[in-house]
């Protein structure tokens, strides 16, 4: 372990993507590898055999690449502090960390509030956001906790508390770079109930706490060379967004791609493909963290004629919620921990 921290200290980049077996995360590993053959790509997945398959993918097309697996589901306690452990055995320092794993369980589809809005004035941000036409049954974890906040943020949250060592170190600066979501909304959280057991809408509420978290990040270890940035890539046809419909056979959905074009002439949203909705993740990694600013979210958008570019936008977020969530995440923490009887 020691000769392999040496390695992994003596330069090349060490980067972290969790939920890189498909979608976004995958097309992330493949565009990072185009651009740096050299670093160290760790793919953390919570399954082993998905996770070898896009290893195998990736190697096809990046022979000798640096390659590991990490067995890591965010949505258990248990699998974090494991992964995290055997993270710090393996690597001396992290460079970038992606926290891109997510899910929208159980979607449902509000055609009505759908066909409704296709007729209103609201048409566009409605295609462009999702808003009020869908929502979601959650479910709870073996923890005992809303099994989206659990995945999309509260195992994230621990990882980069357990990495701290890594990410925070003197002389240098790291950046944790979140996948968020124009779907994140202020409406859909409340910090009173930050897993969202009451409400029909976990995901944006999740994404909107993701949001809150980063700001928070930033507000805590700046000082210590940990940067945090959130991204939206777009909508993307993933396997995430395929579960929204279902019952559309696959036939139906090439036929409803020319129509994803068309709407994409008038919302830069529409990225469609993960290729392009990892954008702005791979437009982050080459920037200065220092350069960023803490309140934009970084959004990946695909033009009408297919060109890709990325676009900060104003998060509507407010320091004090941000805080607040902070402490409140914490304290669940503190409780997990004491629970396990590991504080
Ligand atoms: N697609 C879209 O339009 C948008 C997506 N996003 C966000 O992008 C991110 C990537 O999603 P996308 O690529 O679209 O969808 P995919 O379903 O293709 O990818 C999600 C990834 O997260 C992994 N994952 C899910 N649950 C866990 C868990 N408990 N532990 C570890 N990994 C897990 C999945 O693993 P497995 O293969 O095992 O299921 C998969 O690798 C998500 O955070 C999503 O919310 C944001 C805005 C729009
Ligand atoms: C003709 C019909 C088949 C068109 C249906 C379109 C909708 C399914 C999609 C329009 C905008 C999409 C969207 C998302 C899901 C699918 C749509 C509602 C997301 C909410 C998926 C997850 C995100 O994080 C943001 C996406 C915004 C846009």
């Amino acid at each position: 372990n020691k000769l392999l921290k040496l390695q992994s200290s003596k330069m090349n980049k060490v980067v972290l993507v969790t939920g890189a077996n498909s979608g976004v995360g995958l097309a992330l590993c493949e565009r990072l590898l185009g651009e740096d053959p050299g670093l160290q790509l760790c793919l953390a997945c919570r399954n082993m055999c998905r996770a070898q398959a896009a290893r195998a993918a990736l190697l096809a097309s990046h022979p000798g690449a640096q390659v590991g697996l990490l067995q890591l589901d965010t949505s258990s306690v248990t699998s974090v502090l494991n992964a995290a452990k055997e993270v710090k055995l393996r690597y001396s320092q992290m460079d970038y960390l992606y926290l891109n794993a997510g899910i929208m369980p159980n979607p449902q589809f509000d055609v009505k509030a759908f066909f409704k809005g296709v007729f209103s004035r609201n048409v566009v941000n409605m295609l462009a956001t999702g808003e009020g036409i869908l929502k979601q049954k959650d479910s709870i974890t073996a923890d005992g906790m809303q099994e989206v906040f659990a995945t999309n943020l509260f195992g994230h949250f621990l990882l980069v508390r357990e990495l701290e060592s890594l990410l925070c170190q003197a002389g240098r600066t790291s950046q944790v770079i979140w996948t968020s979501s124009i779907n994140a909304q202020q409406s859909a959280f409340s910090l009173e109930d930050v897993q969202h057991r009451q409400g029909s809408q976990p995901y944006s509420s999740s994404k909107y706490a993701t949001d809150l978290l980063s700001v928070a990040l930033n507000t805590h270890l700046n000082s210590q060379g940990l940067y945090s940035s959130v991204i939206c890539p777009g909508f993307v046809m993933t396997k995430l967004t395929y579960a929204i419909l279902p019952a559309f056979p696959d036939f139906l959905w090439s036929l409803v791609m020319p129509l994803f074009w068309f709407i994409r002439i008038f919302t830069n949203t529409f990225t469609l493909t993960p290729y392009n909705g990892a954008e702005a993740l791979l437009w982050l990694f080459h920037q200065k963290p220092e350069s960023l600013d803490p309140y934009s979210k970084y959004h990946s958008l695909t033009s009408g004629r297919g060109a890709n570019h990325i676009q900060p936008r104003k998060m509507d977020v407010d320091e004090d919620l941000s805080q607040a969530l902070y402490v409140k995440l914490l304290e669940l923490e503190h409780g997990v921990r004491k629970r396990r009887g590991t504080e």
